[in-house]
């Protein structure tokens, strides 16, 4: 049988509306033309981002009732750690408010001014907290990750000789860890497999420098593994995960994408040395080690969105559905990312809007005329995105100009997916009709998140 649906039914609702054409051009104005700053009732499929989007099950509800709000010891988080050892499979957790959270605690922790830290690509607050512990991010992703065009299977793979080379250049004392995502977000939700895994973790032993793994969406990192790495076909999403995992000293966590939660995030090292550290740093920063800026019942949640997110039926549709929007805009002819990521459709507003040299924004004219035509909001992950060098001064100008149309978990059904899909068309059928913007206000850091523009 072909026909597919959703492996749960939904038991409450959020009722959504549309604004008319006038209005949408009105918000979009008040906006500064940055879906950021759209408020979310002027917005009717909201595909900015997967970040604390997703609908949690009853199970996690339930959960949200059983909160232990002790300030120290709380029950959820012996809880969360005992899922995060077997899932994760690290020793030590210390809980945070979201990502970032962790991002900073490691950062501050294991760069030291001058350090040089690898990734396969760069992530915008990831790259950010490295820079603000005095680090210089060097991307060592292979260079098929920056073209949209590439069918390789696994574009978040790390570039061993890149990697190597650099760790010579700059010596292993220089080099506090590698940073690794899976998937990778600015790629297009591209994934690493095992072999390159376990191949950055033999080169890196060599040289005694740790693996510090985002491990953001490894579920569906784990799901193009069993669907694409040869022998993995018949391994379970649980135990590939916990195999990658296996091969990095540990991680930081946004439990708002992959683990389901509106909020929370943790670090899990295996190195005691550096979880004292952490856990010491975590009650300056986010709060108590044991609740890290997160209520006990918020913790609650994460451990049982855990439990969630590696069953099967569930991460099949989550990433087919994904790959079902993506399949109807190349039969629309719309330019995208291939091979299709695993939470979001990345539009090529290089080749959307070939009239519009980068230094005018395509990505950001993209996505406010696709908020204009249907109130389906996206996100800019271009030359906005990217930000400016901080030795020049001037843009980075990052060979990926995108717009994100990012697909929240158990959230909207394929129907929503054939209205974006509609809409996208739609604005590519008129694309001469877009002329760019002008960055009107820039802010110090991550300036896409309040930037605003005009029309040119
Ligand atoms: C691979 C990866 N690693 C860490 C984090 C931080 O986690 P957190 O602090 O948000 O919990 C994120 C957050 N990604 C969100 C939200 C976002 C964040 C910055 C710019 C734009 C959007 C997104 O991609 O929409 C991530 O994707």
């Amino acid at each position: 049988r072909k026909a597919w649906a959703e492996p749960y039914r939904i038991k409450m609702v959020e009722p959504l509306r549309m604004l008319s054409r006038e209005e949408r051009e009105q918000k979009l104005s008040e906006a500064g033309y940055n879906t950021f700053l759209l408020r979310s009732e002027d917005v009717y499929i909201d595909l900015l981002t997967d970040s604390g989007t997703n609908a949690m099950s009853d199970y996690q509800w339930a959960g949200m009732m059983l909160g232990d709000e002790a300030y120290a010891g709380s029950r959820n988080f012996y809880y969360l750690e005992a899922n995060m050892q077997k899932y994760y499979g690290y020793k030590y957790l210390v809980p945070t408010h979201q990502g970032r959270g962790a991002e900073h605690l490691i950062s501050r922790i294991l760069i030291k001014p001058g350090d040089f830290i690898p990734g396969n690509m760069y992530f915008t607050t990831t790259r950010q907290h490295q820079e603000l512990a005095g680090g210089t991010f060097v991307d060592v992703i292979i260079d098929e990750a920056h073209d949209p065009a590439s069918t390789h299977p696994f574009k978040g793979n790390v570039d061993l000789d890149k990697l190597e080379s650099l760790i010579k250049k700059v010596g292993a004392e220089k080099v506090p860890y590698v940073s690794l995502a899976a998937t990778v977000n600015m790629a297009g939700g591209q994934p690493v497999s095992m072999e390159n895994v376990r191949a950055v973790r033999e080169l890196t032993a060599r040289y005694g420098i740790r693996v510090i793994l985002d491990a953001t969406r490894a579920v569906e990192n784990a799901f193009f593994i069993k669907e694409r790495e040869p022998g993995y076909q018949h391994k379970t999403i649980a135990e590939i995960l916990k195999e990658f995992c296996s091969y990095t000293d540990g991680c930081t966590m946004s439990g708002k994408k992959d683990l389901l939660v509106n909020i929370g995030g943790f670090l899990a090292v295996n190195d005691e040395e550096i979880f004292q550290q952490a856990r010491n740093l975590v009650v300056v920063y986010e709060g108590l080690h044991t609740y890290g800026g997160l209520a006990g019942r918020d913790l609650e949640a994460m451990a049982r969105g855990m439990e969630e997110a590696v069953q099967e039926d569930y991460i099949r549709h989550r990433v087919l559905q994904v790959r079902y929007l993506g399949e109807k805009l190349q039969q629309h002819g719309v330019p995208i990312v291939v091979p299709i990521g695993g939470h979001a459709v990345f539009l090529d507003a290089k080749r959307f809007l070939p009239h519009i040299p980068q230094d005018r924004f395509p990505a950001q004219t993209l996505a406010a005329a696709i908020y204009a035509d249907s109130g389906v909001r996206s996100m800019e992950r271009g030359i906005v995105s990217a930000g400016r060098d901080p030795k020049t001064g001037d843009h980075r100008y990052p060979k990926l100009e995108l717009v994100r149309l990012t697909i929240p978990r158990r959230v909207y059904t394929n129907a929503h997916m054939d209205v974006v899909a509609e809409s996208v068309a739609a604005v590519y059928q008129e694309r001469e009709k877009l002329s760019g913007l002008r960055m009107v206000y820039e802010p110090t850091y991550l300036r896409f998140f309040q930037a605003r523009f005009e029309p040119l």
